[in-house]
């Protein structure tokens, strides 16, 4: 099978290269797997040109070992999902192996697929299970997509924009996070950045209309009972009439497919792994302040006020993902004891929609595995998970 090898120089820490040239490389070249191209990256958006450009080169499937995190990841399906194939992979889509290195900054599917050891080192023998899979011929897994279209308001009659995603997409506190760490990204190259981020949108609140659709199959949005600890449906979601409306305001909103966790400690969409979806599900991590029996009316006291409750959703995603067994008391202290409302609502769907509320700014911005969107004024993202068929589409070597 044709194998391309590529490698993001500046991810993470910028140490790939010599990752690349001191194990990775000579790894594959001792197992007999001789890469037909060896490319480091350049600038953005180039792993999915050369990956378009092998496609055209090679038939059938291929494997790609990728050295980079989720962004440049997403760049090469992304960029695949809507390339144009030349020769005999006209109208063609084609199958793509990836092999990954995790050499980015938070590597979220590499760590949802190969879980951490316990110890929390991250070494070489560790970094390189994705490429031993390859070399033994072991598993493969095949990655669900999440499409986003982000339409204009109906009067401006323009094509919507898709995004796709293998990852997360989001709104609200994540995406301000990611929109506004990427400023600091050259004075903290390490997951600390998020931190700072985090800080600067701690107050900031979200308005918008969701509606929630259930997946291929099912009769109904599923959410997690803390009662139980499974899915069950949704009490607004009846077969006759299974979309659920939320409003808000909302101040965490958040969609993960294939991962549970978007750092190796930071377990936000724990039961992904724990009850995996068994078709293409969108798992939904949503926190509305109003759920709270002390919030009533939103104010800037309000907000300050909240904000304990969101460091403590956002501390206990790092404790194995117990922010999911958060519930309020009566007299709106955060506890996991009780038979109060959940703090966080855990929704299992097909898909969503989201629509901002105009004269709200900050409700306009969306995070695709990490890129950044402005949803326009009057306009919605529409987001929904598929899984490509066997023949077609992106599989995981774990
Ligand atoms: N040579 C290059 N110079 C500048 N940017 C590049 C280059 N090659 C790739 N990129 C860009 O680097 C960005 C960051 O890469 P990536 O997302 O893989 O790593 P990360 O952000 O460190 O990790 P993670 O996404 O896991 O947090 C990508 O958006 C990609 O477009």
């Amino acid at each position: 099978m044709p194998l391309l090898v590529i490698y993001n120089p500046v991810c993470g820490d910028s140490t790939t290269k010599s990752f690349f040239d001191e194990h990775v490389l000579p790894l594959l070249q001792e197992s007999g797997k001789v890469p037909d191209k060896v490319v480091a990256t350049t600038h953005p958006n180039h792993a999915g040109e050369v990956l378009v450009e092998f496609l055209n080169q090679h038939e059938g499937e291929i494997t790609v070992v990728l050295g980079s995190g989720d962004g440049t990841l997403n760049e090469c399906i992304t960029t695949l999902s809507s390339a144009a194939f030349t020769g005999a992979r006209l109208n063609t889509v084609p199958k793509v192996v990836f092999v990954l290195v995790p050499c980015g900054t938070a590597n979220a599917l590499y760590s949802t697929k190969l879980p951490p050891p316990p110890d929390g080192m991250l070494d070489m023998t560790y970094r390189l299970q994705s490429v031993k899979s390859f070399i033994a011929g072991a598993k493969t897994i095949p990655l669900t997509l999440a499409i986003t279209t982000l339409s204009s308001p109906p009067s401006a009659r323009t094509r919507p924009r898709a995004k796709i995603s293998a990852v997360v997409v989001s709104t609200c506190l994540h995406a301000s996070i990611l929109k506004d760490s990427e400023a600091l990204r050259k004075e903290m190259p390490g997951l600390e950045r998020f931190k700072v981020a985090a800080q600067q949108n701690s107050t900031k609140w979200y308005n918008s209309w969701v509606k929630l659709l259930p997946a291929a199959g099912a009769e109904a949005v599923q959410i997690y009972d803390l009662d139980t600890q499974t899915f069950v449906d949704h009490p607004d979601s009846h077969s006759n009439d299974p979309i659920v409306d939320l409003d808000g305001p909302f101040v965490y909103f958040l969609s993960t497919v294939n991962v549970d966790r978007l750092e190796p400690a930071f377990m936000i969409s724990p039961l992904s792994s724990r009850i995996p979806p068994t078709g293409a599900a969108c798992d939904l991590v949503i926190v509305r302040p109003f759920r709270s029996p002390n919030v009533t009316v939103d104010t800037p006291e309000a907000r300050e006020a909240f904000v304990p409750t969101l460091w403590k959703v956002l501390g206990d995603a790092y404790r194995q993902g117990s922010h999911i067994n958060l519930r309020y008391n009566n007299k709106g202290e955060v506890t996991t004891e009780g038979d109060g409302p959940s703090v966080v609502e855990y929704i299992r769907c097909g898909g969503w929609e989201w629509h901002p509320v105009d004269d709200d700014d900050g409700a306009h911005f969306l995070c695709s595995d990490g890129a950044i969107s402005e949803i326009e004024k009057e306009g919605r993202a529409v987001c929904s998970a598929a899984v490509p068929n066997e023949e077609a589409g992106f599989m995981l070597h774990v």
